[in-house]
Parts: structure tokens; C-alpha cells; sequence
């Protein structure tokens, strides 16, 4: 198991749907290491998703078993897996659950409020390096879909993460665009030793994460 951040063993996990039951994670098995960066590929529906809410404890398992640095989750209380989301974890799911009322310096300090910490020069440098500079005091409601989209790549490494979680962080951006802001993750997690896990269905994006993991029919494949 070594030093890894997220490790799975023959974890099970499925939904009920009416009559029908499908099993999503079929004894599965992953590690992942510190400032490893991973796309997750596989077809629509196979459980990209819901891999990425267990690991973020946002669903439960089945069975088997799941440990986050280092520690074995399954006697976990709420209060472990919120202190475990604000001060490792940063997430980028399609949802970007950005307070609308709020300007994007707002948005962020608030996060950072949650993980007990102050404004900071990388938190600038986000900014930046984001381009989202010069409508930083302008609120989320007034900005494009791709805006929103990197105010929430700035939010979720704002706290200087150990684990960043992000499902098709550049679903809403035109290929450029997107080329740009996948440059930028992997420079910023690199510059914070952040460990990625991305679900994406664009074989270029993939190509920015160091390792692939494809699932299918419940198992990963590399
Ligand atoms: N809360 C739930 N209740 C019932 N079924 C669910 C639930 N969450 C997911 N599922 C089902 O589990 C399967 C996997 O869903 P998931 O969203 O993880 O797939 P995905 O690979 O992320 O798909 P996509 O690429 O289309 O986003 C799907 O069949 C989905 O309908």
C-alpha cells in the first residue's frame, strides 16, 4: 500500500433500480499516490461519477474496503469526513455549487473560511494565472459558463489541497479554452504537489494526467 492517498480494495458498490440492480464497482481495486495525477475514462454510465463521490465521501460503499491517507473510512463519523473534505480535498464537479450572490474573491474566501484558512498569495496567484483578474469583484451570476468553471479550479485549490477531484472540469469550455485551463491545473497541482483524479471523456485532456484508469463493468483497467 505504501504511502498512497486513496487506496480501494475489493471495494462493491451498486444502485437498485426497480427490478433491477447495477453494480457499479465489482470488487475493485486502486491506488493512488501523493501528486499523481490520474484521468478516469469509460463509457457513460459505468460509474465514473460515483467513484469520484465515494472517494470524496459523498456515497457510501457496499462492501469492501477504503482507506484515505492511510486510514481505514469505514468507522469514519460525519465529523471525520468534513474535517477530512476541508483541510485534503478539493473538488470540481459539474455542478460548480458557486454562491451566486457572492463575487469570485467572496466565493473563494468563504471556502478558504471552511478549511480555517486566510487569504494568501497563491490565492492570488490563482487569480491570476486563471485570468480571472480582472472580474474578480464582479459576481458569479454576471460571468460566462467557462468563468464559472475557473472560479471553481481557483476554489477548490484555493486551500492548497492533497487530493483534487474533478469531473470534466473543462466540460463547459471550447477546445482552446479548455487546453488552456488543463495547462493550468496541472501547473498549479504540480506547484502544490496536488494529487488529481479527473473524469473526462476527451482522449486531450486525458493526455495532460500523468496515468489512466478505465472503467468498465465494474473494474479498473490501466
Ligand atoms: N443515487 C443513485 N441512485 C440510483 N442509481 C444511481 C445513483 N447514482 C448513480 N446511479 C446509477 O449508477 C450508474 C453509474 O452512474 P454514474 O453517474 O456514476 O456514471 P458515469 O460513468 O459518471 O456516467 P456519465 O459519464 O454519463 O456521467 C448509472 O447507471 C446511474 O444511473
Amino acid at each position: 500500500m505504501g504511502n498512497s492517498i486513496v487506496t480501494l480494495n475489493s471495494v462493491c458498490k451498486g444502485f437498485n433500480d426497480g427490478d433491477k440492480h447495477h453494480q457499479v464497482l465489482d470488487n475493485t481495486n486502486l491506488q493512488l499516490a501523493p501528486a499523481e495525477t490520474v484521468a478516469l475514462t469509460g463509457p457513460s454510465g459505468c460509474g465514473k461519477s460515483t467513484l469520484l463521490n465515494i472517494i470524496g465521501g459523498f456515497e457510501f460503499i457496499d462492501s469492501g474496503n477504503l482507506s484515505l491517507f492511510g486510514n481505514n473510512t469505514a468507522d469514519w463519523h460525519d465529523s471525520q469526513w468534513s474535517q477530512y473534505r476541508r483541510s485534503n480535498l478539493g473538488v470540481v464537479f459539474q455542478q460548480f455549487n458557486l454562491l451566486t450572490p457572492l463575487n469570485v474573491k467572496d466565493n473563494i474566501a468563504f471556502s478558504l473560511r471552511l478549511s480555517q484558512q486566510h487569504w494568501s498569495p497563491w490565492c492570488d496567484h490563482l487569480i491570476d494565472l486563471l485570468g480571472l483578474s480582472a472580474v474578480k469583484n464582479r459576481h458569479i451570476e454576471a460571468l460566462s459558463g467557462g468563468q464559472q468553471q475557473r472560479v471553481a479550479i481557483a476554489r477548490a485549490l484555493a486551500h492548497k489541497p492533497q487530493l483534487l477531484l474533478a469531473d470534466e472540469p473543462t466540460g463547459n469550455l471550447d477546445e482552446n479554452a479548455g487546453r488552456d485551463v488543463m495547462t493550468l491545473l496541472t501547473e498549479l497541482a504540480k506547484e502544490s504537489q496536488t494529487s488529481i483524479l479527473m473524469v473526462t471523456h476527451s482522449a486531450e485532456c486525458a493526455a495532460f494526467m500523468q496515468r489512466r484508469w478505465h472503467l468498465e463493468q465494474g473494474h479498473i483497467h490501466e
